[in-house]
């Protein structure tokens, strides 16, 4: 390894199948160590929070002796899941995360209760889908109230790695504005936890952590880690906000991630409050705005598809009217929580790559009906996707979005970029930096770049058709 220009920092993205570890060069970007492990998620939906530390801790060895050369490390995780704390710091359950809709009969309760959407839209600039973590708490203590009574800290995934590097899991835990703006329970009105809501929900403002600003520290690595002791751990924030930060996101560029959700988000200078609920009104890492539509059925979806037709996920075929609603989570966008797939427009010669193709197109149709919603109406319809996630590096995604979107791509060449995002922001706050403009000089964006090819209104149109024509049995709970 040649030696690095600047300090090393790590990056760590705890997301829902994995949590990866990159050691980056601060001065440049350059990745010198990386690792991975998985992590198991429970048929119900639930994560056990013990594992994603002990993924962390393998993903850390992975990279070897360099990681204990660190000065500064940063944690982005998966967003949304409720993570319930006793007091010595000890999970009372499994983690609820965020693409599990058993909270939906609660979440319709809430928003009604609460004044309705505008008031949602309005108060925490967002219509709480069921990812949201305040329709969660809702739940357990309807279902489980004995574990909600237990429970002396409520943390978000990233907060609960962070705590656990600071030694702080329960006092003095911390969270970012980013990551609190999916809560349900931050006002991103008045960028603080909003009492109503909490007092609605019946959850104490003292189990909560403390919010820290961009910019400042969480605390520092405390020891016995294959980190080194005291060197700065950063905020951290929701992995889709470190996404914008890897990219060095300016307002206005659209970015596609395909992972296990997908997104669409762009950062913005202007609070959203988006009423029909489809755009969640997040607050980035920094001072700015995150506007985002995710769906709970993404790569994960298409490969079960793959899997079932015995295809290998690039087998597509063109040709032929399938249409596949791949809701098999149930779905977030669109609004159908009690959702299950859907496959209709089968003929004698419908082959199993057309089918495959008619999958991909449903997961990406979604995301892309939301993009409108998550730009300004003044945004340059010829700005270029930028389209990232594990998905970004197959073929039949990226020819997928080009074709229903009928807008240029460009495929940034760097991988990892929640990881990367989370290397950005603690080198940012090691040299005193914007984290964003620290990723911008790493040329994280740049990339092959595909042109537009026509937009396929026909399969377009096929997929609108059926997704109206199919409202009863989709929203059937
Ligand atoms: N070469 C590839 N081609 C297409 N899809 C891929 C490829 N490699 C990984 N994937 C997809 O990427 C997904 C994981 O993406 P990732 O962004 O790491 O997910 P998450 O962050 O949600 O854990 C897998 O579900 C898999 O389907
Ligand atoms: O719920 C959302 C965004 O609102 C998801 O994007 C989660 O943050 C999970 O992300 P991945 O594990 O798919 O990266």
């Amino acid at each position: 390894m040649a030696a690095p220009d600047g300090p090393l920092v790590v990056g760590v993205d705890s997301s829902t199948q994995s949590t990866k570890a990159l050691v980056v060069d601060a001065a440049t970007g350059t990745v010198v160590a990386r690792g991975q492990a998985p992590h198991v998620v429970s048929p119900e939906g639930d994560s056990d929070p013990g594992q994603w530390w002990q993924a962390l801790g393998e993903a850390l060895d992975q990279c070897g002796p360099v990681v204990r050369e660190a000065a500064a490390v940063s944690v982005a995780g998966q967003q949304h899941g409720l993570v319930t704390l006793d007091g010595e710091g000890r999970p009372v359950r499994n983690a609820l995360l965020w693409n599990d809709t058993r909270s939906a009969p609660q979440r319709e309760r809430l928003i009604e209760e609460l004044g309705g959407a505008q008031w949602w839209a309005r108060r925490a600039g967002s219509v709480p889908p069921t990812s949201f973590t305040v329709t969660k708490w809702a739940w357990l203590r309807e279902h489980e109230p004995q574990a909600a009574a237990a429970t002396r800290a409520v943390r978000l995934p990233h907060d609960y790695l962070t705590g656990r590097l600071t030694g702080q899991e329960v006092s003095g835990g911390t969270t970012d504005r980013g990551d609190a703006s999916g809560t349900g329970w931050w006002s991103t009105e008045s960028e603080a936890y909003d009492p109503e809501i909490l007092g609605h929900v019946g959850l104490d403002p003292e189990l909560l952590p403390r919010v820290v600003p961009a910019g400042e520290p969480a605390g520092t690595v405390r020891s016995g880690l294959p980190l080194p002791e005291g060197i700065l751990v950063a905020g951290g924030t929701g992995d889709n906000m470190a996404g914008a930060l890897g990219l060095g996101l300016l307002p206005g560029r659209p970015v596609l991630s395909l992972g296990t959700s997908g997104t669409v988000y762009a950062v913005a200078g202007r609070r959203p409050a988006d009423d029909s609920g489809v755009v969640a009104g997040f607050a980035d890492a920094g001072r700015n705005w995150l506007p985002l539509a995710c769906t709970l059925n993404c790569t994960v979806a298409v490969d079960r598809f793959a899997a079932l037709l015995g295809l290998d996920r690039e087998a597509v075929e063109a040709g032929g009217e399938a249409v596949v609603l791949p809701f098999l989570d149930g779905e977030r966008t669109p609004d159908l929580p009690y959702a299950s797939g859907l496959l209709t427009g089968l003929r004698h010669d419908t082959t199993g790559g057309q089918v495959l193709q008619a999958a991909y197109d449903g997961a990406v149709f979604a995301l892309l009906e939301a993009l409108d919603r998550v730009l300004d109406a003044d945004a340059d319809p010829a700005e270029p996707i930028l389209l990232i996630g594990g998905g970004a590096r197959g073929v039949a995604w990226r020819e997928t979005v080009r074709r229903l979107s009928g807008r240029p791509v460009v495929v940034p060449r760097a991988q990892e970029l929640v990881a990367l995002g989370a290397a950005a922001q603690a080198a940012g706050l090691l040299l005193g930096r914007d984290a964003s403009a620290v990723a911008r000089e790493w040329n994280t964006a740049e990339g092959p770049a595909y042109e537009a090819v026509d937009r396929d209104e026909a399969a377009l149109r096929r997929l609108s058709t059926a997704l109206d024509d199919a409202g009863a049995l989709l929203s059937r709970p």
